[in-house]
């Protein structure tokens, strides 16, 4: 029989696989790990039209759709952009997204990346 090849995976897939679970340890209540649902959320899906979470992400890694990097942390942003417009500002869903969005882009600064984002050709 054949053998399926596993696919190797691209430097951006392997980066962006990094990053993604960087971002994850800084949600420990896992509140951005996957879709929010409308009755946890009344009224979400008629607010946000481009919903986001990073298991969403992490399949999107898998298909090998992010082409760039930038690809990859603008669904990081939708993420927390969105439960900055959903959740009124005093809720702890829009600090946590508040807080991760800082967190992530100090991860993402060159001098903290840049290593990883020379391996991607
Ligand atoms: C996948 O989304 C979730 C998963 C679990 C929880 C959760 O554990 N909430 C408990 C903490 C106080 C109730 C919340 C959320 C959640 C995320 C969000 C976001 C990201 O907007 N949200 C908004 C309103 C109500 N709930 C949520």
């Amino acid at each position: 029989c054949v053998l399926r090849k596993r696919e190797e995976r691209t430097a951006l897939q392997r980066a962006s696989e990094h990053v993604l679970k960087a971002l994850e340890k800084r949600d420990p209540q896992q509140f951005f790990a996957w879709p929010v649902t409308d009755n946890i959320a009344p009224g979400y899906s008629a607010i946000i039209s481009q919903p986001m979470d990073f298991n969403t992400m992490r399949q999107k890694i898998d298909e090998n759709h992010y082409l760039t990097l930038q690809d990859f942390i603008a669904d990081f942003k939708l993420v927390c952009n969105n439960a900055m417009q959903y959740n009124h500002v005093e809720t702890i869903y829009y600090k946590a997204a508040k807080k991760l969005l800082h967190t992530g882009m100090k991860l993402l600064q060159p001098e903290k990346l840049g290593w990883l984002l020379n391996l991607i050709p």
